[in-house]
């Protein structure tokens, strides 16, 4: 008998028929229920393993409002709805489905997508097992290690990040220790500033009552919490001791769990985050299963006879040791920056690197989405293998088919040899679909049947072959808003997104662009032979005041032509973009200063004012490829490059 499974549909006809597919094709089913309330009754009493899951129940309940308690219980769901409203589409996908069918739909279809579902549910089970195992070693590991405590203890932070996101880590131990509190503070990517006994304090400028009491709070409470959004804002009313620390960290999540040690002593983990909604019940879960392994760690390293960190530290030393901030983080190959928006991008790339897992990377254009897609191939067991990078929007619309899957000679008017498509190019490797927001529809079902099946036949050929290929695909549209507008396949999209990263914009994360640029100056005056040294404090401020509509490419290729324009010394005034504002240019005009711009600058306002008389079309006749006498596929290249933003060109 194959997987348990609960039915939670308000349509009782809908229900039922489900229900004889289900039993039909060898599942069994629990029970029917139309709304959360009995849902829920029926999980405690029949355990299922899976869900499938209406959106609009009875009682005005919701199906999402069901999913977090399913995923705490690693109950796998997938949603039946006939509504695909974006604001919809967007709740479902916050709580990781897997899957979303469209009502009504086809028995096959059900079949398929249940199908896929099981599969990755169990491979996800399976990696969870396993990173969990990992996890526990790593903690065992740490207590055995040689070496002074302060060292040992100094790692946990590493160890954690990986399985449980964080900005800031408390361990609260017993207040009667000399050494009862370290705090570790997320200063880069495998960067801690460490703060032991009262230093936190110190800094947040708590005093010693409030101090003792805040961490009693964590001692005396009974198990775990997590405060996300409107729960955390909550406690920072009434302890001022949180409320410094939301201050000085900027915080907004936060996740305890109480633990003992051998003698009953009490000791807590308190996680704080910087992003919203950070905690979930799945790590609480992860905490308490690794309890034994927390316990057992912690229990070591404070049998030790020594204070855990004795010596009287030099702040200066410890202080520039925070300081140090390398621009390149080794690991992640050429990616540069240290917010917290791009840390939580590496931990993610961290996550998902080793396993087969497809990955689809959204975020603007210019933001890094082909560099992350890289680093993703080259951290992956398949790193020595061929990464393809497929450009989707360069695709020329008759020959989608026969780039991605190849042709055999005579195949159509033209094919005079065979042919090996991307596909197969890339077997044994990676296949990097970047701008998949604008493949044609027709091309979504050829490219979603391969997906599913990673099989194909060459254009003009029966045969199928077989690959092993693993799938990044890149967009910077939103594809909810492309799903609920006809233009996008759902089931293809739910096929691309099972592990999603987005890389947000640069001006949402303006620590990056001091780093960032810096860092270009030093590229470009070595490649050139120009001796720039660096930027001017005042110039940085001009860059941070910048809005980056072209983000990271923009900045790199401004700097490029800071350094040919500077030839040496130190950057001071940096001639920003012109078409920053259509205002600014008015402006200019009027008072007959005509702004100096780059050829690069003249041709990018060229082509826009081509795309906007084209109304952004720019294949087929009269479109703005061939009022500039180029290929579409040149001209995609061309706005690419340029950092042209999307909303100019429609296809
Ligand atoms: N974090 C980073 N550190 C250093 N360089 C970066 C970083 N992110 C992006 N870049 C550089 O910025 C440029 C644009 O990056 P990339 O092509 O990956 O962007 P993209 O999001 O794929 O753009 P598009 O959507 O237009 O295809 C590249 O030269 C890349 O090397």
């Amino acid at each position: 008998m194959k997987e348990n499974i609960l039915i939670v549909e308000d349509e009782f006809i809908v229900a039922n028929d489900l229900k004889i597919k289900l039993t039909k094709a060898g599942y069994s089913v629990c029970g029917i229920a139309a709304s959360v309330k009995e849902a829920e009754q029926l999980i405690e009493k029949h355990k299922p393993t899976w869900v499938l899951l209406d959106i609009f129940l009875l009682n005005d309940s919701k199906g999402t409002d069901l999913a977090p308690q399913l995923a705490a219980k690693n109950i796998g769901f997938i949603y039946i709805s006939a509504n695909t409203n974006q604001s919809v589409l967007e709740t479902a996908k916050a709580t990781q489905p897997y899957g979303f069918l469209v009502k009504p739909f086809r028995e096959k279809d059900l079949m398929i997508m249940l199908d896929i579902a099981l599969q990755k549910h169990q491979y996800n089970l399976q990696i969870q097992q396993q990173r969990e195992q990992i996890f526990r070693m790593q903690l065992e590991g740490l207590a055995h290690l040689t070496g002074p405590v302060n060292q040992k203890i100094g790692r946990l932070p590493s160890i954690v990040q990986s399985f449980i996101p964080f900005d800031l880590l408390r361990v609260v131990l017993p207040p009667r220790r000399d050494d009862d509190h370290f705090g570790f503070a997320r200063t880069g990517y495998e960067e801690y500033q460490t703060y032991i006994k009262n230093e936190l304090a110190a800094i947040c400028g708590i005093s010693g009552n409030d101090w003792t009491s805040n961490k009693i709070s964590f001692l005396e409470l009974d198990g775990g919490t997590i405060s996300n959004g409107i729960e955390y804002r909550k406690c920072l009313l009434d302890d001022i001791c949180e409320k410094r620390l939301n201050t000085q960290f900027r915080l907004v999540s936060r996740m305890s769990l109480n633990l003992r040690l051998k003698n009953g002593d009490h000791f807590a983990l308190v996680f704080y985050s910087k992003n919203e909604d950070s905690y979930t019940e799945n790590h609480l879960n992860l905490l308490r299963r690794s309890s034994p392994s927390l316990e057992s760690m912690m229990q070591l390293l404070t049998d030790n006879q020594h204070p855990v960190i004795a010596e009287p530290r030099d702040q200066s030393a410890r202080r520039s040791q925070a300081a140090k901030v390398s621009a390149e983080i080794p690991k992640f190959d050429g990616i540069i920056g240290k917010s917290t928006a791009l840390l939580s991008v590496l931990d993610q790339i961290n996550l998902v690197a080793t396993s087969p897992t497809s990955v689809l990377i959204t975020g603007e254009s210019g933001t890094g989405k082909e560099r992350v897609a890289q680093c993703i191939h080259k951290m992956s067991p398949r790193g020595k293998s061929p990464l393809v990078i497929v450009n989707c929007a360069a695709l020329p619309a008759n020959l989608i088919e026969s780039e991605l899957f190849g042709h055999e000679k005579g195949a159509f008017t033209g094919a005079i040899d065979r042919r090996v498509g991307k596909f197969e190019q890339a077997s044994g490797g990676t296949i990097f679909l970047d701008e998949i927001g604008e493949l044609p529809l027709d091309a979504q079902v050829k490219l979603l049947r391969v997906l599913q099946e990673m099989e194909f036949e060459r254009v003009g050929s029966n045969k199928s072959i077989k690959v092993d290929v693993r799938v990044i695909a890149a967009t910077n549209r939103n594809l909810e808003k492309e799903v609920s507008e006809g233009r996008f396949r759902l089931d293809l999209y739910y096929r691309l997104n099972v592990f999603p990263i987005f890389i947000p914009p640069l001006r949402e994360r303006k620590e990056d662009i001091g780093i960032l640029a810096k860092n270009f100056v030093e590229k470009f005056s070595l490649k050139t032979g120009r001796p720039v040294t660096g930027i001017s404090a005042a110039a940085l401020t001009q860059l941070k005041n910048y809005h980056w509509p072209g983000n990271i490419r923009e900045l790199e290729h401004l700097i490029e032509r800071q350094v040919l324009i500077k030839t040496e010394g130190l950057i001071e005034n940096i001639a920003l973009p012109q078409h920053q504002t259509e205002k600014n240019n008015q402006i200019d005009r009027q008072e007959g200063n005509i702004p100096l711009k780059t050829m690069e600058e003249m041709e990018a306002d060229y082509i826009v004012h081509v795309l906007k008389n084209c109304q952004g079309r720019i294949g087929g006749p009269g479109g703005a490829a061939e009022i500039l006498g180029m290929p579409p596929s040149t001209l995609h290249s061309r706005i690419k490059k340029l950092g042209i933003k999307r909303e100019f060109s429609a296809d």
